[in-house]
């Protein structure tokens, strides 16, 4: 870890502008005009210096799919796209519903060296929604899992998710949940409205999504515990959540950048990588989605990266997998969606892609100010410039993006964990180079 670098000139999410020395891993010293002696420089006019981003809701997809991302590939995505932690969704095979497998995820993330992987717990074993998993051995372990989610489905049991909620507060966890009512959304396949009529797709009604999160947010309260909501979706759930906020429950809740900016028209050309679940919804919606992120109700953007391989998208829409990836494009369509037209500044896009995920995760080490002796977790970003995207920015194995070929603003020019440059002039680092072990 001996490594000094010196980044000049660079300004923070304020808007003031420092130096930055790291070394050992650390920030050791910040102020104008630092020697650069006996470290590498990297010239930051012009450049903001913000806190590695975290991730709540990462799929690395492995054990088990290895041919869709790997815990490598996914972190070498996400350092890409200015993270520097991501959380590692269940949903592998095995599911991550014991002791063993998180520690396993662990230890590849560790081994990798891109990001630090702190793997979900499963909430049920394999996701089947009948019996809790061994949630406390999960929090116990080296893996330390305080987030707990069956995602990609819903815990709809309502006696299985009281369990849960009371479980987890003995070790301070938090239940997050995948809000889908089964029943309502068998064969659902887009947003349900005028549009997935004309199409002639089974729709997926909002109703399915707020009636849990309705439900969730009264147990919640009802037992005293904590839960977060993954990729809310419609205007209905901002309103639920706002209302669960006002009366004191402790529920947070996230949005993915593509609910932030793109809606269900897309869906008419039946091309597969707008297939997502939950769907991509109405204009109305996103703009409800936008004002809750901005006015607090919604804490945090989580990217729901979900990469799949290439025939599981080529293929008619029915048959099509559901998700997208999105770490290596989140911060620009988030900069498109509510930076840009002034509904956010970069002071809110730290807390709400750093400090507020890092919190309700309970990670050390991520998301505080950049300050002399935190962590050196954190990016380099040009908001000023635009490009086209294309697969050339797309560090993992998924290339099922929804946005290749449009023009987005902002670069990721360099991301250090732990005080390792993880990207260097826009370009993720060899391995080797990030101090990967194993
Ligand atoms: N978001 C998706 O469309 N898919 C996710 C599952 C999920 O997040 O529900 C996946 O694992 O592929
Ligand atoms: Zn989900
Ligand atoms: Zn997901």
């Amino acid at each position: 870890m001996g490594e000094r670098i010196l980044i000049g000139g660079a300004t923070l999410a304020d808007g003031s502008r420092t130096d930055l020395l790291l070394e050992d891993g650390r920030i050791v010293e910040t102020g104008t005009g630092l020697s650069s002696a006996g470290a590498t420089p990297i010239d930051a006019d012009g450049l903001l210096a913000l806190p590695g981003l975290v991730d709540l809701h990462t799929h690395l997809r492995e054990p088990g799919y290895e041919q869709s991302e790997t815990v490598l590939t996914g972190t070498r995505a996400a350092a890409a796209g200015g993270f520097t932690a991501v959380f590692a969704m269940a949903n592998t095979s095995p599911v991550a519903d014991t002791a063993g497998v998180v520690e396993q995820v662990l230890s590849l993330g560790e081994a990798a060296g891109y990001a630090t992987v702190r793997p979900i717990g499963a909430v049920t074993v394999g996701l089947e929604g009948e019996r809790l998993a061994e949630l406390g051995a999960m929090a116990q372990s080296r893996a330390r899992v305080r987030v707990f989610s069956d995602d990609g489905k819903c815990v709809s049991d309502p006696l299985l998710m009281r369990r849960a909620l009371e479980y987890v507060k003995a070790f301070d966890g938090v239940i997050a949940q995948h809000a889908q009512e089964p029943r309502l959304t068998q064969g659902a396949q887009m947003n349900e409205g005028a549009l997935s009529g004309e199409l002639g797709l089974t729709g997926w009604p909002a109703v399915a999504e707020e009636s849990i999160i309705a439900r969730d947010v009264l147990l919640a309260e009802h037992v005293g515990s904590r839960l977060h909501v993954c990729h809310v979706s419609t205007a209905g759930s901002v309103d639920v959540i706002r209302w669960a906020k006002a009366r004191g429950i402790d529920v947070t809740a996230e949005v993915t950048p593509h609910h932030l900016a793109l809606t269900e028209e897309l869906a008419t050309g039946y091309d597969a990588r707008y297939k997502v679940n939950p769907p991509l919804r109405r204009r109305e919606d996103v703009e409800a989605l936008r004002a809750g992120l901005a006015d607090g109700t919604i804490d945090i953007v989580a990217t729901d990266h979900a990469p799949h391989p290439v025939e599981a998208k080529d293929c008619e829409w029915d048959a099509a997998a559901f998700g997208m990836v999105g770490l290596e494009s989140a911060l620009s369509v988030v900069q498109a969606s509510v930076v840009d037209n002034g509904m956010l500044d970069w002071a809110d896009i730290a807390r709400v892609l750093s400090a507020t995920p890092a919190r309700i995760g309970r990670l050390e080490g991520h998301g505080s100010p950049l300050e002399a002796g935190a962590p050196a977790n954190l990016f380099l970003y040009d908001p000023t410039v635009s490009r086209s995207f294309s697969t050339a920015d797309l560090a993992g194995k998924g290339v099922n993006s929804p946005y290749l070929g449009l023009t987005l603003p902002g670069r990721v020019v360099a991301t250090f964990h732990q005080g390792r440059a993880t990207v260097l002039d826009g370009a993720v680092r060899d391995a080797e180079e990030v101090g990967a072990r194993g």
